[in-house]
């Protein structure tokens, strides 16, 4: 390799670099995403079909698939609309731009009043079901239910989740540390799901953070297990102080260590006040 090789072709490296990142990063975006297999359904029928075309160079076909990709190319965005919206979302979300937009003390309050809550809902074995709004609207969801706009309280969560109470079917929705609706339904996910034995309540909240850029947090009715679903996954099982660490971990990762450490030691009192009466079970 020769300087003068360098020189003429620095400029395609990079330009290679680029798009390789470009499109890694957009692969990574869709790969959880029900839009990934309709996307690499077009991407095989497209590369076969042009393949096909190249070899026998029919012309009226091959002017019918120019213009219907035009016509695809304009649809696009409207077929993965949701997938967009939360690679998008993903950017906007990510670690250097948190840091920019930092959280104030009324989220570690609100993060502790939720942890607190699960955790008596876990003990007491009451089923229950949060999504936390981060950049992506989930007014959809919240028209299916019944609206609160209030000040979350553990007192409110388990009022909300007790069986028998009006509210108790579907999820609870927080947004801007408040509680903006209940009794809300949420996509269910339609991924063949290794355990056939995961209930509605679970799907629903991997179905919701498929979708969305939210979290959720499921309590099972059955163990009082604790769950928390991210980018369409599911964290399952988690013991008290790993549903905890975790859940700093997720909304807090853009403050300040002291600041963590204040929520810890919050989290620390309240688990010593807790008012729970029993174990949590695996699923
Ligand atoms: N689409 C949905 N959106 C929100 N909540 C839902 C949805 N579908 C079901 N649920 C809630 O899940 C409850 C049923 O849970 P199911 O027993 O099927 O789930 P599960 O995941 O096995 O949970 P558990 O471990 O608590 O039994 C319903 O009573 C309802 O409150």
């Amino acid at each position: 390799m020769d300087w003068e090789f360098i020189q003429k072709n620095w400029r395609n490296a990079i330009e290679i670099l680029i798009l390789t990142i470009g499109i890694y990063q957009i692969y990574r975006a869709f790969k959880a995403t029900r839009g990934a297999r309709i996307l690499v359904g077009l991407v095989v029928i497209l590369v076969g079909l042009t393949g096909l075309l190249q070899l026998f160079k029919f012309q009226v076909i091959t002017w019918i698939v120019t213009r219907a990709m035009l016509v695809l190319l304009v649809m696009l965005p409207v077929i993965f609309q949701p997938e967009i919206r939360m690679a998008l979302a993903r950017v906007g979300s990510s670690r250097w731009l948190d840091w920019l937009l930092r959280n104030d003390s009324r989220q570690i309050d609100l993060l502790e009043s939720v942890n607190e809550a699960v955790v008596m809902l876990s003990k007491k074995r009451i089923g229950a079901l949060f999504a936390f709004e981060r950049n992506i609207s989930l007014k959809p969801q919240q028209e299916t239910g019944v609206t609160l706009n209030a000040v979350f309280s553990p007192e409110l969560a388990m009022s909300v989740f007790f069986p028998k109470s009006p509210l108790h079917d579907g999820g609870m929705i927080l947004a801007d540390e408040r509680v903006t609706a209940a009794a809300c339904v949420f996509p269910v996910s339609q991924r063949e799901l290794a355990d056939r034995s995961t209930g509605l309540r679970h799907r629903a909240a991997m179905g919701l953070t498929e979708e969305t850029d939210a979290v959720c947090v499921v309590v099972s009715e059955e163990t009082g297990a604790i769950s928390i679903s991210k980018d369409g996954l599911m964290e399952r099982n988690l013991g008290e102080d790993a549903f905890r660490e975790r859940m700093a971990e997720i909304f807090l990762s853009n403050m300040d260590i002291d600041e963590k450490s204040v929520s810890e030691k919050l989290g620390t009192e309240s688990r010593r006040a807790g008012t729970g009466d029993g174990d949590l079970d695996a699923d």
